[in-house]
């Protein structure tokens, strides 16, 4: 390959560039070429609308695509979460990185964790998923909270609990890990309380299905284990025919302890006040390709959609 410069388009958020700049650290060491970030304005920026309104959290993805299609860029770095589960046609996951904490996180005032919140506290998220667990979770504790539907990035979220306008938010420990502002968790929430996104921690670095030389590249950053769990995650959010704003959680695991390790997939669905929830998981041999993990996340959709899954998304968040 060349030693031209490789250009990473990217979003300006302070996540994107976060992420970005460490990926590109990345790749300049697995190819010796140097990197340019590119940045790209995408509408998911530029609108006030409620994410569910404006389509989901795909619209941070499309500019992104857009550019590596028209060959502006060469590859692009994306939380994995945010992708919607269908891969265009000309595009390819080249690398999917080891994953980091998969967790939600509490950022509330005096350091309080979820369980000592007072009585009537409030809670803001965007995400019909962490409203849902959230409001379960408190139903089946006695809890009184009330969940506040929030969009902005990461430092608008925090600053909603600094001014004093929420007792709390809900955040995903890997954005503020990679963000450099994970000391100002309160709480990490056990995956048992919130079942993360599919793909929640996980990046997705993705290119031109015709550059194969960078595609080969890229592939020294890909984690297979992470791969296949990322797989069965979204797979099952595929199967259940929901959006990436949908009130899904999903987790692949290793369960520990095992001579022959087995995974574990675990989803939930649930409607926004935690009235009603499908919870269930499914254990089997580690996937070995990306097709048995897609099988593995079928199964579970199966079984979550006999139980009534699907009656639980209509919901749109509010
Ligand atoms: N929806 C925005 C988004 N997309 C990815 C992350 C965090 C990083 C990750 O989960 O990989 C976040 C912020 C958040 O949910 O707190």
């Amino acid at each position: 390959m060349s030693d031209k410069a490789l250009r990473l388009g990217t979003r300006r958020s302070r996540l994107a560039m976060a992420q970005s700049g460490q990926v590109a650290e990345a790749v300049r060491q697995v190819t010796g070429r140097p990197v340019e970030l590119v940045e790209i304005t995408t509408y998911g920026d530029t609108s006030r609308e409620h994410l569910a309104q404006i389509g989901g959290t795909g619209v941070f993805v499309t500019a992104l695509r857009d550019a590596l299609v028209r060959g502006e860029v060469d590859f692009a770095v994306h939380s994995l979460k945010d992708l919607p589960t269908a891969q265009p046609a000309g595009l390819v996951l080249a690398a999917v990185p080891e994953r980091e904490d998969p967790r939600d996180v509490i950022v509330a005032r005096d350091a309080l964790k979820f369980t000592d919140l007072p009585r009537g506290a409030r809670i803001g998220t965007g995400s019909p998923r962490r409203m849902a667990q959230l409001n379960a979770y408190a139903r089946a504790h006695g809890l009184d909270i009330e969940t506040v539907a929030i969009r902005g990035n990461v430092d608008t979220r925090i600053g909603y609990v600094r001014d004093g306008e929420l007792d709390a938010v809900v955040l995903a420990a890997a954005g503020l890990n990679r963000i450099g502002r994970i000391d100002e968790v309160t709480d990490f929430l056990s995956v048992d309380t919130v079942l993360p996104a599919p793909g929640q921690g996980a990046l997705a670095i993705e290119c031109a299905a015709d550059h194969a030389d960078l595609i080969a590249a890229l592939g020294a950053l890909d984690d297979p284990l992470t791969r296949v769990a990322v797989t069965a995650e979204r797979s099952l959010l595929a199967a259940l025919e929901a959006g990436c704003s949908a009130p899904v959680g999903a987790l692949a695991d290793l369960l520990d302890g095992q001579i022959v390790k087995e995974m574990r997939l675990r989803g939930v669905v649930g409607t926004t006040d935690g009235t009603r929830m499908v919870q269930l998981s499914t254990t089997g041999s580690v996937p070995q390709t990306e097709t048995q993990a897609m099988a593995l996340g079928r199964e579970l959709a199966t079984e979550m959609l006999a139980q009534g899954a699907a009656g639980l998304m209509g919901e749109r968040a509010h």
